[in-house]
């Protein structure tokens, strides 16, 4: 799905409202009744109401709300903060429409605010998508106080003073919200995890924005729906047998770090594949063969280090390599030879990420169209390079994915999924439970099933990122998110692949 720039989220309000040869105020209702809604699943009559509404369409928002949580029985007190600027027409005509049972109080100096009941909710309606420059004076002073004195705060949209789609500037003061409802789309802005404390949890309420503008609508930026994986997800046919699934290839394991492939190897079995083998390390020979029977495994001359590239690879549909490979010399040839040779799809990870961002060489050696990496953070800085914020972060992802013609998964709380063409595409499963050490070996195993199943490289990875949060989120309902680790993600690999299958 995609997601809207600021102009493109007025534009589709625009388009929605001729269309539909409605009056804005109409939209406007239509948005308030939406967020009402998602109100009064979460909150009851019992906990009053102070609602902040700026001199704009998200000011507008906040009055119509305000009208409509008081009919449902809420204690609305209202608090119109201006100034000194004009406001909209639409804030003027739910101005008018207020009951008197809900007078307005003015806020044109921080003396006229009034302390917050304790077990109140605030609800932030001073800017949203129309913010045109960074908070500053009355209306920082406003944010501040609520930021320091709100028990609980929902924004209407978005975090009134944070940006939508490109960086806030420093000096601007932004919204610190528990909960934000925006209409229709998530905001850029919720993907970062340098707003986590401005945005909090975000939930969308849908408004009937037009279908035909979302169509049409041009976006570098998307994030990943139930519904379009349910879309990729191949059935199995009848007469298939193990050679139908493919033959996968996994490189991983070191001296220390054999539970890497362990976990590596596990995830891509039930990532789907027909047939794994493993190269580890003569080291790793016991350890595989025990804990995953399931797959043959080629011991590497080299003990503790993988050294020795297969001499054909003909049988192979993909190969996976990095977890727990470590960063030797001699597996840094192997992985030059490797690249420099092969003509089979790479998922390469972990330490194979390391060694690429630490030569030159290697990285021109990349094939071109071949290639997902999937580094953490810190990985992707040492590939890449450091950014100054989480928008650079983006485009400097991009323009690594164009220049080598590759695909990336930036692991995250939403991860994002980079394509050659340009576009990225924000992962809407996992949670912090996952955070624990080797739920990255288990992404890596199940993408090289993908792939080795036939998958397209930007299906694996959408489908792949996707499945793993999701075996991440049934993980969490069974032994939560604290005592979570990544065999629990894979045990819960099956519910995932069913709940998709059935969704
Ligand atoms: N369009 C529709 O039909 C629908 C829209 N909807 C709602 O409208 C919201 C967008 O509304 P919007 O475009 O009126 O912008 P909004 O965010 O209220 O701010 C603009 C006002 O703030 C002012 N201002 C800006 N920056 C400022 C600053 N830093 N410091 C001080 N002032 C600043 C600016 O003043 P100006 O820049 O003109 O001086 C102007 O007065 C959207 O998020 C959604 O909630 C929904 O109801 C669905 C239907
Ligand atoms: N807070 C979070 N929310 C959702 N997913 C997360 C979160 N933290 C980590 N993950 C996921 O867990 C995985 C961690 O990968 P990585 O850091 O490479 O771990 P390791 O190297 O230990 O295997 C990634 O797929 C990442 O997206
Ligand atoms: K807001």
């Amino acid at each position: 799905m995609k997601i809207l720039s600021a102009p493109q989220t007025r534009e589709a309000d625009a388009q929605t409202i001729s269309e539909e040869k409605i009056a804005s105020e109409e939209l406007m209702e239509r948005a308030a009744r939406a967020f009402v809604g998602w109100f009064e699943n979460k909150f009851t009559p019992e906990c009053p109401v102070c609602i902040f509404s700026g001199p704009g369409n998200n000011g507008g928002d906040g009055l119509a709300v305000a009208r409509l949580l008081h009919q449902r029985l809420f204690d609305v007190q209202l608090y119109l903060v201006n100034d000194g600027g004009q406001t909209s027409p639409d804030f003027q005509l739910n101005l008018e429409r207020l009951p008197h049972e809900v007078p307005p109080h003015d806020i044109t100096s921080k003396d006229h605010l009034l302390a917050i009941p304790d077990k109140a909710c605030v609800i932030d309606a001073l800017f949203g998508t129309g913010l045109s420059r960074p908070v500053t004076g009355l209306y920082a002073d406003v944010i501040n106080w609520l930021n320091e004195y709100s028990p609980c705060t929902v924004a209407i949209d978005i975090p009134s003073g944070l940006y939508t789609d490109k960086q806030t500037p420093a000096e601007g003061a932004i919204v610190q919200a528990h909960h934000t409802v925006s209409f229709e789309l998530p905001k850029l802005a919720f993907f970062l995890p340098q707003h986590e404390q401005y945005v909090g949890e975000w939930h969308t309420v849908p408004i009937g924005l037009s279908p035909a503008y979302l169509a049409e609508a041009k976006s570098n930026f998307q994030y990943v729906t139930q519904k379009e994986m349910q879309g990729l997800l191949k059935p199995r046919t009848k007469f298939s047998h193990k050679g139908t699934y493919g033959h996968a290839l996994l490189l991983c394991g070191g001296y220390g770090k054999m539970g890497a492939a362990v976990l590596a190897a596990r995830a891509c079995l039930r990532g789907g594949v027909g047939l794994l083998t493993v190269q580890t390390p003569a080291i790793g020979y016991d350890v595989l063969q025990t804990a995953v029977p399931e797959a043959m495994l080629i011991p590497d001359n080299n003990r503790k280090h993988l050294s020795r590239l297969l001499e054909s690879m003909e049988k192979y549909d993909a190969i996976g390599i990095g977890p727990g490979i470590g960063t030797e010399r001699l597996t840094k040839t192997l992985l030059g030879q490797l690249l420099a040779t092969t003509d089979l799809p790479l998922v390469i990870d972990a330490d194979a990420i390391n060694l690429i961002a630490s030569s030159e060489k290697l990285k021109a050696q990349l094939p071109k169209g071949k290639v997902i990496f999937t580094p953490h953070p810190k990985e992707f800085e040492r590939l890449v390079c450091k950014s100054n914020n989480e928008y650079e972060r983006l485009e400097e992802l991009r323009e690594f994915c164009r220049v080598y013609q590759c695909y990336m998964v930036l692991k995250g709380s939403h991860s994002a999924i980079a394509t050659p063409e340009g576009d990225i595409y924000f992962n809407t499963t996992g949670n912090a439970g996952m955070a624990t050490g080797g739920t990255g070996d288990v992404l890596t195993g199940i993408l090289t099933a993908l792939v080795a199943q036939g998958y397209t490289l930007k299906e694996a990875c959408l489908l792949g990122v996707y499945l793993h949060g999701l075996a991440g989120d049934l993980a969490k309902g069974t032994v939560g998110e604290i005592a979570l680790i990544a065999s629990d993600v894979i045990q819960h690999l099956p519910q995932a692949f069913q709940q998709l299958r059935r969704s």
